[in-house]
């Protein structure tokens, strides 16, 4: 079958890569993400300084999926454009970088750098990005989304995607649905972890990871009914030109072909391709082309999107 996915005119084999944050952080992770049969690499958040992250236990794997409070760990905007301009150079295209400023305005530094650069390929603002003091997320403040959407688009004409966080209310989808059609967005992914989730430890009646009093983001299996909803939520209301990509609870074919039916174009592992690492996109492709097989399906567009209501 053919697992081919074109997102504006760059080209990927499959439609399976890694998420931001998981296994993404130095060049050695990315190459070996590249050096598999993953469709892509996508880097780890970079804001425009390196930065430690948050005190360890961060991140600790739960029985259904994952807890962290990474707290932004990364080598810093530079070290990421300068690997995904010498991919570029070496031909490969199929690259995501990620940014995650801690302000508004170093986001839009972080766009005016690459827009300046030679980078031509796909670019994803991490909206669960701090806001203000005392405001949510920029994702849960739609102002805040409108203007960094209104600034960004005063100079980028790049590939630019959203990161976003998960929404619990359809009124949610169509508010923001609503602003994110005003923009030439390439597309959005769906979604982050589900926020401030907690995990606690039976025998020392603890909290299990140490930042923020324990409180963390949910990923894994918890999370697919919620990434699910979120990717047939906005493939429903958004311009078809915005693509989606489709992250949460990850880890067999099944999943991905779930997520392809809601409406992704591609999809990201996190929680599952810590433990597993690398191995797992050879073992999710195969597993998505037998059920296609079995289906009769010969491409992903012959089933993209195409969840009924019963
Ligand atoms: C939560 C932030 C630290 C503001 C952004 C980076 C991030 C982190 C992180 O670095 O803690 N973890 C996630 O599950 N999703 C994210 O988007």
């Amino acid at each position: 079958s053919n697992l081919q996915v074109s997102i504006n005119d760059i080209n990927f084999n499959n439609p399976v890569l890694n998420a931001a944050g998981v296994r993404c952080q130095s060049t050695t992770e990315l190459d070996a993400i590249l050096a598999s049969t993953a469709g892509g690499a996508v880097t780890k958040s970079a804001t425009l300084q390196p930065r430690n992250g948050n005190e360890t236990p961060r991140m600790q794997s739960l029985p259904f999926g994952s807890i962290n409070s990474m707290g932004l760990p990364n080598y810093g905007f530079d070290y990421y454009l300068d690997y995904v301009i010498n991919q570029q150079i070496a031909g490969n295209q199929n690259l995501i970088l990620s940014i995650a400023g801690l302000s508004i305005a170093e986001n839009l530094t972080m766009l005016r750098q690459i827009q300046a650069s030679d980078y031509q390929g796909l670019v994803e603002l991490n909206l669960s990005c701090p806001n203000v003091a005392g405001k949510s997320q920029v994702g849960y403040d739609f102002e805040a989304v409108a203007d960094i959407l209104a600034a960004a688009f005063t100079f980028f004409d790049g590939h630019l995607g959203l990161k976003l966080p998960p929404y619990f209310d359809l009124n949610q989808f169509d508010e923001l649905s609503a602003i994110l059609n005003q923009y030439p967005l390439t597309y959005v992914n769906s979604i982050n972890s589900i926020g401030n989730g907690l995990a606690v430890d039976l025998d020392t009646e603890t909290v299990v990871i140490k930042p923020k009093a324990g409180f963390g983001g949910i990923g894994g299996d918890y999370v697919k009914p919620t990434a699910l909803a979120n990717i047939r939520a906005f493939r429903l209301r958004l311009n078809p030109a915005i693509k989606i990509i489709g992250t949460g609870g990850i880890s067999s074919g099944q999943d991905v072909f779930e997520h392809i039916l809601c409406g992704a174009d591609l999809v990201q592992i996190g929680t599952a391709f810590g433990p597993e690492g690398t191995p797992i996109f050879e073992r999710v492709t195969d597993e998505l082309e037998t059920i296609m097989v079995a289906k009769g399906y010969r491409s992903l567009a012959d089933f993209r999107g195409k969840l009924k209501i019963i």
